[in-house]
């Protein structure tokens, strides 16, 4: 086992959870509500979570980090102590993970369990706190709990330091290649750029913009890892589990009449189409072993982003038996990498990846999501994300890749990169 476990006191083995209703008003944005230090957040639509601080902090690393991080977060929770009145999903005991794209990868992957989560869905809302001192103390209220903010601080001059977008048309044609030659028949290759800001990045300036300008994107920040994900991996709740599979996109143009045309290009793409099905085939094979029926969309539908538009197809399963269910993060670990990071076959596709793409994804592509008590949760693929330089606030590498399949060609595929690249651009303001 090889996750490492930091506990606020060493001492302490158990964890004193308290979740409490609120009113919705008081809680307002969630957010607004995300400290300058280290937010952790999964928003979509004005719902979901944020919190702040670390009761428990699990790091993990290798092919085995998933089911590591399951255990270490099962241990925790054998010895807490839960008082939970609103048990909605996302109340009581609640884990914040991201894990690396690779089993290689020099960041395995992260755990945090926060020491106050707010949460909101619909016309609920709720405070949890996790303590892990002696005694489980005062129920928390809003006055306690949500403390004003200092003013968000502005990046300042924001520097793209590269690389250049056409040395990365060299990559692309290599992944043609392979794919050409038979040994994949779709892979997905991404390129990092590496930007500085002038200011030491407080988080909150580009979550507020992307939480803003991409309502239907899973907004979130976890461990310096933030971005606004279109594809839901998996949300596995109360025995249902739903994935929304992307591949296949098209950019917008601006113009309303144009886009319409652009949806219905892409809807009858050949090249996005294939694409596409190879992601949705990865799913449905990925989840079919845990599920007594899943149901597959005959045809993917176009989902409209501002910046780009997408191929999407909501696949959904309903868990087999009643009792013991794979948790949301061991489906997670079982679908991931889907073929819409990283290709069919899933294996040669890493290959090809490893052997041409010449970076380390870190945690872009991997899942980041968060988990409950009972093993129900969402974990989003990190797309249009960006990682902060733990060493560095000033130094982020912002990520984006794309599908390549026979018909690719290395131009457009940088073009459609750049524009995957475009909403951490303009949420740090360049
Ligand atoms: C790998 C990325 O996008 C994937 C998700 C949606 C559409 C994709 C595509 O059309 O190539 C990619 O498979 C990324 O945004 O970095």
């Amino acid at each position: 086992m090889s996750a490492t476990l930091f506990a606020a006191s060493a001492a302490v083995a158990h964890l004193l959870v308290r979740t409490v209703a609120v009113d919705p008003a008081e809680v307002g944005e969630l957010v607004d509500l995300a400290p300058p230090e280290a937010p952790l957040l999964w928003v979509r639509r004005g719902d979901g979570l944020v919190a702040w601080g670390e009761a428990l902090r699990f790091e993990v690393s290798g092919p085995t980090r998933f089911a590591d991080a399951e255990r270490a977060w099962q241990r925790a929770l054998d010895h807490a102590i839960v008082r939970d009145e609103v048990r909605l999903p996302g109340t009581g005991p609640v884990a914040f993970g991201s894990f690396a794209f690779d089993d290689t990868s020099a960041r395995g992957g992260v755990v945090v369990v926060p020491r106050v989560v707010v949460g909101r869905r619909g016309d609920r809302a709720w405070i949890t706190t996790v303590s892990t001192d002696a005694r489980l103390g005062a129920a928390p209220t809003p006055a306690r709990v949500l403390r004003r903010q200092p003013p968000v601080a502005a990046p300042g001059v924001v520097v793209d330091e590269g690389p250049p977008p056409a040395a990365w048309g060299a990559v692309v044609a290599r992944g043609i290649a392979a794919v050409r030659e038979g040994e994949v028949d779709k892979v997905v290759l991404a390129r990092d750029v590496h930007v500085r800001t002038e200011q030491p990045l407080d988080l909150r300036w580009p979550l507020r913009r992307l939480v803003a300008e991409y309502p239907s994107c899973w907004t979130f920040s976890v461990d310096g890892l933030l971005g606004a994900t279109p594809e839901l991996l998996v949300r596995s709740e109360k025995g249902l589990v739903t994935s929304r599979v992307l591949a296949g996109t098209i950019r917008r143009t601006g113009d309303e009449a144009a886009d319409l045309a652009r949806a219905a290009i892409l809807a009858h793409s050949s090249k996005d189409l294939e694409e596409h099905e190879y992601a949705v085939a990865s799913v449905a094979q990925a989840i079919a072993p845990s599920c007594s029926s899943i149901n597959v969309p005959e045809a993917p539908f176009v989902l409209h982003l501002p910046n780009v538009l997408h191929l999407a197809s909501d696949v959904t399963g309903v868990l087999a038996g009643r009792e013991r269910h794979p948790t949301s993060l061991a489906l997670a670990a079982a679908l991931h990498p889907t073929a819409a990071v990283c290709g069919t076959p899933t294996s040669a596709a890493r290959e090809v990846i490893r052997r041409v793409e010449g970076m380390d994804r870190g945690r872009y592509a991997g899942p980041v999501g968060w988990f409950g008590a009972d093993g129900d949760g969402e974990w989003g693929i990190a797309l249009r994300s960006a990682e902060v330089d733990p060493g560095d606030p000033r130094r982020l590498r912002l990520f984006a890749g794309c599908g390549i399949v026979g018909a690719s060609d290395p131009a457009a595929e940088v073009a459609e990169s750049e524009a995957k690249l475009e909403p951490m651009r303009h949420a740090l303001g360049s």
